[in-house]
C-alpha cells in the first residue's frame, strides 16, 4: 500500500518537528498536521521563521524548505483527517489532574476525542498511527471506538511510539537510533498496515534500524526507555549528594563509571533534576499501570525516581538559602535559564519552575534570564502552581532581556539551564556589578569552578564537597 496523504493531529512539539522531517524525506506525501489550537496554527504558519511556535535547532530551515509544497498546518480537522490513508495522533497526554488515578496516570480525554473525531468523519479505510506515549493497551481503546461507528470504514492501529528528545530532536529525527513499530502482524490487513508505515521510514532510515513488535510491547518500550533514562539521572543525582559529603567528584566519578562499557557514558551528568514533559508524567504513569495490576513492589520501585528528583530539586534550593546565612528575603537572585534543557523554549516541569517557588515562598526577589523562553510563558508556569497570586508573582520575580542586566545587584546567580552562551560571558564584570560575596549556584555543573573562584566568586557545584 503506497500512502499518499498523512494527517497528523496534534502540532506539538512531537507532531510539528517529525511531520517536518517526513515531508522532507518524503516529496510524493502530502502531508497535513492539525491542531484546535489556531495561534498555535498560526503561529506554524507564520512567515517570520522565529515565530514558529517551537525552537528546536535546524527546524526552521527544514520548515521552510517544506512548508506549502508539502507539508501544510491546518485548523481544518475533518478535511485532513477525510483525505488522509495514515493519520497519526500526536496529541499531549498529561498527568491527570483530576478524578481516579488524579497525579499518576496519563489523561487520555485528548486521544479519545481524536479517536472520536476520526471515526465519525472518516469515509474510507484508514490507518490510524499512536505517536503519542500511552499506556500499554491503549490500542485497544481506541481500536474499540473505531470499530464501532458503524458507518463500514476498517482501521489499523498501528503503535510508533517517537524517541525524540527536545533541544536535538531534528537531529534525532534524521538519524534515530531506532524506529519502534508495534502492529498485529498475525491478519493480512495488519501486516499491511505495518508495511506501509515501514515504506514511509524506509525514505531515510535503514532497514535495520525500523524495529517491528505487537502493539503490547511497542506501547510499553516506550515507557521503559523513558523510565531507564530519567533513573539514570536519578541514580547519578542521588550519588551527587553522596559526593557532596564525602569530598568524592560525581564528574569524576560519572566518568569512572561511563568508561565501563556496560554502563555506558551517555545521561549520566548530575543536576538540578530532570524536567520537561515527559519523564516524570511516564513514570507516574508507570507506577499506575503496575498498582492497578496489584504490582507493588514494581510501583514502589520506579516511584522512587520521581521521589529522588523531587528530593534533588529542593536540595538546590535549600542550599541557596542555607548558604545565604540562613535568609533569602530581600535579596535578589538571578536565574540564567528557564527552559528545561537547553536548545528548546519548552519549560514544561522544568527544575527552575520548583526552584523559584521556594525561593519566593522564602521572599527571595527573583530576576530571570532565558534566551528562548517567552516572559508570558515564565509567569503562566509560576501562575499555574497557584502558590501566589499573579500579581504577588510579577512583583516577586522581574524578567530580563539582557543577562547582565539581570545579574547586577545579585546577591547570588543560580544556573537552572545549561545554555552554551553562559559559558562565555564575561564573568568579571558580572562579579563586579554583584553584591558581595558574590555567590554562584550552578545547577548543571557548567561553569569552571577554578576560573570564578579566581575571580572571587563563592562557587557551589552539584556533586562536589566544599
Ligand atoms: N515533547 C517531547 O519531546 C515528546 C517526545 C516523545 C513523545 N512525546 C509524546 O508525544 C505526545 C505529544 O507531546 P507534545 O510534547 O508534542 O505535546 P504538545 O502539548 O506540545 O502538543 C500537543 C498538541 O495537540 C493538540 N491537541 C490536543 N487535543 C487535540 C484534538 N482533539 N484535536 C487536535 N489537536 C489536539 C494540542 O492543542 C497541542 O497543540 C505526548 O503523548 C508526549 O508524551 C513527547
Ligand atoms: O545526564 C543527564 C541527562 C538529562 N538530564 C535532564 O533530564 C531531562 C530530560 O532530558 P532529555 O531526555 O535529554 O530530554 P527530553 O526532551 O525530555 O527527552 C526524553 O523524553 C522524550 C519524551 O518522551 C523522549 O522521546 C526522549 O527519548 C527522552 O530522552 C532534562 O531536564 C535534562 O536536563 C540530566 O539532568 N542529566
Amino acid at each position: 500500500m503506497n500512502i499518499k496523504r498523512i494527517c497528523c493531529i496534534g502540532a506539538g512539539y512531537v507532531g510539528g518537528p517529525t511531520m517536518t522531517v517526513i515531508a522532507q524525506k518524503c516529496p510524493h506525501i502530502k502531508l497535513t498536521v492539525v491542531d484546535i489550537n489556531e495561534s498555535r496554527i498560526a503561529a506554524w504558519n507564520s512567515k517570520d521563521l522565529n515565530k514558529l511556535p517551537i525552537f528546536e535547532p535546524g527546524l526552521d530551515k527544514i520548515v521552510e524548505e517544506v512548508r506549502g509544497r508539502n507539508l501544510f498546518f491546518s485548523t481544518d480537522i475533518d478535511e485532513a483527517i477525510n483525505e488522509a490513508d495514515m493519520i497519526f495522533i500526536s496529541v499531549n497526554t498529561p498527568t491527570k489532574n483530576y478524578g481516579k488515578g488524579k497525579g499518576m496516570a496519563s489523561d487520555l480525554k485528548y486521544i479519545e476525542l481524536c479517536a472520536r473525531q476520526i471515526a465519525k468523519v472518516s469515509r474510507q479505510n484508514k490507518i490510524v498511527v499512536e505517536k503519542s506515549t500511552l499506556p500499554v493497551r491503549t490500542a485497544s481503546a481506541i481500536k474499540s471506538i473505531l470499530d464501532n461507528t458503524g458507518n463500514g470504514v476498517h482501521f489499523q492501529i498501528l503503535s510508533n511510539p517517537e524517541f525524540l528528545a527536545e533541544g536535538t530532536a531534528i537531529q534525532d529525527l534524521l538519524k534515530p537510533d531506532r524506529v519502534l513499530i508495534g502492529g498485529d502482524a498475525s491478519t493480512k490487513e495488519g501486516e499491511v498496515a505495518i508495511q506501509a508505515l515501514i515504506d514511509v521510514y524506509l525514505n531515510w532510515v535503514p532497514k535495520e534500524q525500523i524495529l517491528t513488535t505487537n502493539v503490547w510491547s511497542s506501547e510499553l518500550s516506550k515507557l521503559t526507555a523513558n523510565a531507564f533514562l530519567a533513573q539514570r539521572v536519578s541514580s547519578i543525582n542521588a550519588m551527587s549528594e553522596i559526593c557532596e559529603k564525602t569530598g568524592a567528584d560525581i564528574r569524576e566519578v560519572s566518568k569512572a563509571i561511563g568508561m565501563d562499557s556496560r554502563i555506558g557514558s551517555k545521561f549520566l551528568n548530575a543536576s538540578v533534576g530532570f524536567g520537561g514533559s515527559c519523564f516524570q508524567k511516564d513514570i507516574l504513569n508507570l507506577v499506575y499501570i503496575a498498582k492497578s495490576y496489584g504490582l507493588n513492589e514494581v510501583a514502589d520501585y520506579w516511584e522512587q525516581v520521581v521521589i529522588m528528583n523531587e528530593h534533588q530539586k529542593k536540595r538546590f534550593s535549600d542550599n541557596i538559602v542555607s548558604t545565604l546565612y540562613n535568609t533569602v528575603s530581600g535579596k535578589k537572585i538571578t536565574f540564567l535559564g528557564w527552559a528545561f534543557k537547553k536548545n528548546t523554549n519548552d519549560t514544561r516541569e522544568s527544575a527552575a519552575i520548583r526552584v523559584a517557588d521556594d525561593l519566593l515562598n522564602e521572599r527571595a526577589e527573583i530576576s530571570v534570564y532565558d534566551p528562548k523562553v517567552t516572559e508570558e510563558r515564565i509567569y503562566e508556569d509560576l501562575n499555574y502552581l497557584g502558590t501566589r497570586s499573579s500579581i504577588e508573582n510579577k512583583r516577586l520575580l522581574t524578567i530580563n532581556k539582557d543577562p547582565y542586566r539581570a545579574c547586577k545587584n545579585s546577591h547570588a546567580i543560580a544556573i537552572l539551564t545549561e545554555w552554551d552562551e553562559f559559558k562565555n560571558y564575561d564573568w568579571k564584570n558580572i562579579y563586579k556589578n554583584m553584591e558581595k560575596p558574590a555567590f554562584v549556584f550552578d545547577g548543571r555543573g557548567l561553569l569552571n569552578k577554578e576560573e570564578l573562584e579566581i575571580i572571587g566568586f563563592i562557587y557551589y557545584n552539584i556533586g562536589t564537597g566544599n
